[in-house]
C-alpha cells in the first residue's frame, strides 16, 4: 500500500480534474460545524465540475470520535442512497478525517474518499498515511483500518481561521517529525521567533515528506512506522485521562508532554546525551506552557498505556529518540522506569 498522492497549494483545480476524469454515482462532503462555515464555502466557490452533492455534518470534538457518530453517518449514507460508486470528501481536522476515513473504508466494505485537511495537525499528519479510526470508551483509535484516501489536498489558506491553540497542537506533530527523523526540520521550527499559521506554512510540506517516507517504507506499522508514534505511548494515556476531566487536552498538547517524558526515558535508557535531553526539554518549555502531572493519576495512566497498539506480550513498547533526528522502536520499559521518567519530568518542571 503506497501513500496517496498529496497535493499542496491551490487544490480546487486538482479536485476538479479528478471529478472530470472519474464518474461517481453520488458525492458526499463530510464537515463539522466549523469546517461547514469556514472551509466548505471556500472550496465550493473554486470548484467548476461539481453540481450535485450532499453534505453530512458531524459535531466537532474528540469526544464525538466514536462508534455512535459513525453509526449515524453509515445510516445517513444508506438513507441518501450511497452505493459502492459514491465518493466521500472529508473536509476537516484529524478527528473528522480519522472518522470519515473509517466510515468510508467500512461502508459497503469500502468506498472511495478524499481528505481535505483543514487544521495544521491534519495537514502535517492525520490526513496522510492511511490510518483511520475511532476511540473506544476513551481508548484512542482502538478500532480502525489502514486505508489510503484517493488523494490528500492540502491548502494552507484554510489555516487562517484556525485558533492559535489548535495551531500549536499541530506544531507538536511537526516537532515530532524533526525529533524522530530530521534534525534540520527540528532546528527550523524551534528557531522560529513565533509559531503561527503564517510562519509555519513554509514547513508543512517538509513535515508531510518526513511522514510520507516513513509510511512508504512500512505502511502497516510492522516496524519503522512505529517511530511516528514517538511521544504517543504516554501522550495518548494523558490525552485519554484528560478527556474524562473538565479540561481536556488537545491531541498535540498531550503529545508534547508525552514526548518530553519519553525523552527522559530515552536518557535513562542511555539512548541520548544530557545535552540532547536538555535541548529537547528547554525547546519545548520555550514553546508550550507545561504543568506537572499529579502522580495520583499514574496508576490510571498505566492502565491506558496497557492498551497501546505497539505493545506485545504484556510489555509496554516505546519508540524512543536515540539522538535528535533519530528514533528507535520496540524499546520495552518497565512500570518503575516509566514512573521514574514521570518523576524526573515533574522535578524538572517544578
Ligand atoms: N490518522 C493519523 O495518522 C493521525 C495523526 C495524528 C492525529 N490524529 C488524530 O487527529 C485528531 C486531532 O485532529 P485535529 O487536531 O485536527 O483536531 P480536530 O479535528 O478536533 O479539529 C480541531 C478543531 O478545529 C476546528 N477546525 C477545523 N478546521 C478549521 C478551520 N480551518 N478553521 C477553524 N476551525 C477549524 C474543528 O472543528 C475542531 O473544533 C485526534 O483524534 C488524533 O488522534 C490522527
Ligand atoms: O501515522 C502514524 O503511524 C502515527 O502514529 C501518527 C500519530 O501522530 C497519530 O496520532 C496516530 O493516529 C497514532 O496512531 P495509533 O496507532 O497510536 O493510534
Ligand atoms: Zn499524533
Amino acid at each position: 500500500m503506497k501513500s496517496a498522492p498529496i497535493h499542496f497549494g491551490s487544490i480546487a483545480y486538482i479536485l476538479d480534474d479528478y471529478l472530470e476524469k472519474n464518474t461517481f454515482s453520488s458525492i458526499f462532503f463530510l464537515v463539522d460545524e466549523n469546517t461547514h462555515v469556514h472551509c466548505l464555502p471556500i472550496l465550493l466557490a473554486d470548484l467548476d465540475n461539481i453540481s450535485a452533492y450532499e453534505i453530512l455534518e458531524i459535531d466537532s470534538g474528540e469526544d464525538n470520535k466514536n462508534i455512535d457518530t459513525v453509526n449515524n453517518l453509515w445510516l445517513a449514507l444508506s438513507e441518501l442512497g450511497a452505493d459502492r460508486h459514491s465518493l466521500v470528501i472529508n473536509v476537516g481536522g484529524g478527528v473528522l478525517t480519522d472518522m470519515g476515513g473509517f466510515m468510508a473504508s467500512t461502508f459497503k466494505r469500502g468506498i472511495k474518499f478524499i481528505n481535505i485537511p483543514t487544521t495544521l495537525l491534519s495537514q502535517v499528519d492525520a490526513s496522510a498515511g492511511g490510518k483511520n479510526g475511532i476511540d473506544l470508551e476513551g481508548m484512542k483509535n482502538m478500532v480502525g483500518t489502514f486505508t489510503q484516501p484517493e488523494m490528500v489536498l492540502v491548502d494552507p489558506k484554510f489555516l487562517l481561521t484556525l485558533e492559535q491553540r489548535q495551531v500549536k497542537s499541530g506544531l507538536a506533530e511537526m516537532l515530532k517529525h524533526g525529533l524522530i527523523k530530521n534534525r534540520d526540520h527540528w532546528d527550523n521550527l524551534v528557531q522560529l521567533p513565533s509559531h503561527n499559521a503564517e510562519t509555519l506554512a513554509p514547513f508543512i510540506m517538509d513535515s508531510i515528506h518526513i511522514k510520507e517516507n516513513v509510511v512508504n517504507n512500512d505502511p502497516y506499522e510492522k516496524g519503522e512506522r512505529k517511530i511516528l508514534n514517538f511521544g504517543h505511548t504516554i501522550g495518548h494515556a494523558i490525552e485519554s485521562e484528560s478527556l474524562e476531566t473538565d479540561f481536556p487536552l488537545l491531541h498535540g498538547e498531550a503529545i508534547v508532554i508525552g514526548m518530553i517524558i519519553e525523552t527522559f526515558l530515552s536518557y535513562d535508557q542511555e539512548l541520548i546525551s544530557k545535552i540532547d535531553l536538555e535541548e529537547v526539554c528547554e525547546s519545548f518549555s520555550s514553546m508550550y506552557a507545561l504543568n506537572t502531572i499529579d502522580m495520583k493519576i499514574f496508576p490510571n495512566l498505566m492502565e491506558w498505556m496497557k492498551h497501546d497498539k505497539k505493545n506485545q506480550n504484556n510489555s509496554i513498547n516505546f519508540s524512543l529518540i536515540n539522538k535528535i533526528g533519530h528514533c528507535r522502536y520496540d524499546v520495552v520499559c518497565t512500570e518503575e522506569e516509566i514512573r521514574q521518567a514521570f518523576e524526573k519530568y515533574n522535578k524538572w518542571i517544578a
